[in-house]
């Protein structure tokens, strides 16, 4: 099942630069092993925005709340997330 994921970084001002440096590299760790294993098949940067949007290939939606919900960035995302399907005149099967 792919689901369009688009979530929106919000850190806090306050928190410690050390844990921020912290939380970025773990969760680029976390997003690069996703999709090395073809869970995480899309990833962009929104223009302008400390914003992604992504889209994960995943069997149910509660995998889907596992993954994003163990996020290391997970307490700072503003997550939504939307299923897709297929469209009838998409030349690519996937
Ligand atoms: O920077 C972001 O958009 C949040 C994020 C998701 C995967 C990653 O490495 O950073």
């Amino acid at each position: 099942m792919l689901f369009h994921v688009r979530m929106r970084v919000r850190l806090p001002h306050d928190l410690d630069p050390g844990v921020v440096e912290r939380l970025k590299r773990e969760e680029k760790e976390r997003a690069q092993q996703l999709q090395r294993a073809g869970t995480w098949r899309h990833l962009w940067r929104v223009v302008g925005q400390y914003a992604n949007v992504s889209v994960f290939d995943v069997d149910s939606a509660d995998e889907l709340h596992e993954i994003l919900s163990t996020l290391p960035l997970f307490p700072y995302l503003d997550i939504e997330v939307t299923p897709l399907t297929r469209h009838p005149s998409a030349l690519d099967p996937t």
